[in-house]
């Protein structure tokens, strides 16, 4: 990983084209010095291990193993502590030990992690009381405060992003590898949780069961190390285009374009534009790619994609993230998975339920019901099930953290308990205890 991007490598030929979501830096020089900077920083992450990841998702294109991507709607710069990371971290690692257990399934995991700190907005300011500001588009941007201080694009932000997402990184890397993640483990990840929740209860049973399955295996010869270590990717939307292009580099190994802001980055359904800078700079780096695609997506719009990202028609370059909502998806989803399958493309199909399901509550606060969370995910697996497709994943806003965001679920949240703890920066999020009952649901039903 020796050089960076330049126009002759392809790195930049998004610059002509129109570039949906980018913040107005009020000042351009600024932003030139910062991008300089990052232009010199090491890479966060590996190709080889994009190369890596690539093959995880082929086996889930092909219909060997399921995808579980979920983090934060935004991370935010002063929640890197350990204690929040690792709290993540045990939720992805409990749902995809309910997910592989509980649904006999290799898990993916990938994380909306280390980078997921910009977003698209629906509207480019806000209005409180009379006073208009710039609307916050994550903490790669701007701040959350309603300040017009705070609320200015201050590209040296970009750099904050940068070494937020190493040490996080950096942080799961130990975690994973050091110990923390080895499956014999599965009882200590839940210790804080079995006597507070339904689901911490339900997940202890499990956690049992595991237990005696890898003794088993002990007994049997099966070296315990191979338990040890686990495999979880980063994840963003690859949405700051100056930024992401910053971190792109030609791969010494193999001459082609990588970006080392994280393994996997997607592009959203606001930026998802067939003529647009987003698909463009996708085209061009090797990293697995991830595509939203919302109520509105086409058939014509998803196979223009598979021949922009996947042309080679390789499993695991391209997954379809889809997000219809509750009552779209069984009318919405079908034509899509059809008619690409038709084509002779293997994508990932991976489905998100937060997305399409997004209300004000009368207290004002953005939220989701648990149960058109479930309900989406049902109609997902209901529509890959009857055209004999791979339903490969779920892409999950999710928090370790006791949050009380989302509607709904075992240890349930009524809507009046919404401002107890309503931490999030942007969408609203599966608090824990949420997440372990999806995990349970999604592994019945793809057991069934
Ligand atoms: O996470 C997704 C989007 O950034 C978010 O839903 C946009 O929210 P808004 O409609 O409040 O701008
Ligand atoms: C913005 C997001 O989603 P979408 O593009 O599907 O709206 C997101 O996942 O953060």
């Amino acid at each position: 990983m020796t050089e960076n991007a330049d126009t002759t490598t392809g790195g930049n030929t998004w610059r002509d084209l129109p570039a949906a979501q980018q913040p107005e830096w009020p000042d351009q020089e600024a932003l030139r010095d910062v991008l300089a900077e990052l232009e010199s920083y090491p890479p966060l992450v590996f190709a080889g291990e994009c190369d890596q990841l690539r093959a995880r998702l082929g086996a889930v294109a092909r219909g060997e193993a399921f995808l579980l991507q979920g983090g934060d709607c935004a991370e935010a710069f002063d929640a890197v502590s350990a204690d929040q990371i690792r709290n993540k971290l045990k939720t992805l690692l409990q749902m995809g030990a309910v997910l592989t257990y509980a649904g006999s399934v290799p898990v993916v995991k990938v994380g909306r992690i280390a980078g997921q700190y910009s977003k698209p907005r629906s509207k480019p300011t806000e209005t409180r009381d009379g006073v208009t500001l710039p609307v916050y588009r994550g903490d790669s941007v701007n701040g959350f405060a309603f300040t017009p201080e705070a609320r200015t694009p201050d590209p040296q932000r970009l750099k904050r992003m940068y070494h937020a997402s190493a040490a996080t990184l950096n942080l799961v890397r130990a975690f994973t590898t050091g110990g923390y993640a080895d499956l014999r483990q599965v009882h200590a990840w839940n210790r804080d949780f079995v006597r507070s929740s339904p689901s911490g209860q339900r997940y202890e049973a499990l956690a049992r069961e595991i237990d005696r399955a890898l003794r088993f295996m002990h007994a049997c010869g099966v070296d315990p190390e191979q338990f040890k270590a686990v495999e979880l990717y980063s994840s963003h939307e690859a949405l700051i285009l100056d930024y992401e292009s910053a971190l792109t580099r030609v791969d010494s190994r193999t001459g082609q374009l990588y970006d080392v802001s994280g393994h996997m980055v997607w592009i959203g359904e606001r930026t998802r534009q067939l003529d647009g800078a987003h698909l463009e700079f996708a085209s061009r780096i090797r990293n697995p790619i991830g595509v939203k695609l919302g109520p509105s997506s086409t058939a014509e719009d998803a196979l223009t994609l598979v021949e922009r990202l996947d042309p080679d028609r390789e499993p695991g370059r391209l997954t379809f993230i889809t997000r219809m909502g509750a009552d779209r998806v069984r009318d919405r989803l079908p034509e899509l998975v059809e008619k690409v399958t038709a084509s002779g493309a293997l994508v990932g199909w991976v489905c998100d339920p937060m997305h399409g399901n997004t209300f004000e509550a009368a207290s004002g606060h953005k939220t989701r019901r648990f149960d058109d969370v479930l309900d989406e995910v049902k109609g997902f697996f209901e529509v890959h099930h009857g055209l004999g497709t791979h339903p490969g994943g779920i892409h999950v806003e999710l928090t370790g953290d006791d949050v009380t965001e989302c509607v709904g679920g075992g240890d349930e949240i009524f809507v009046d308990d919404l401002h107890q703890r309503y931490e999030t920066a942007c969408d609203p999020r599966l608090n824990r205890s949420q997440s372990l009952d999806l995990a349970f649901l999604v592994a019945e039903m793809y057991r069934s």
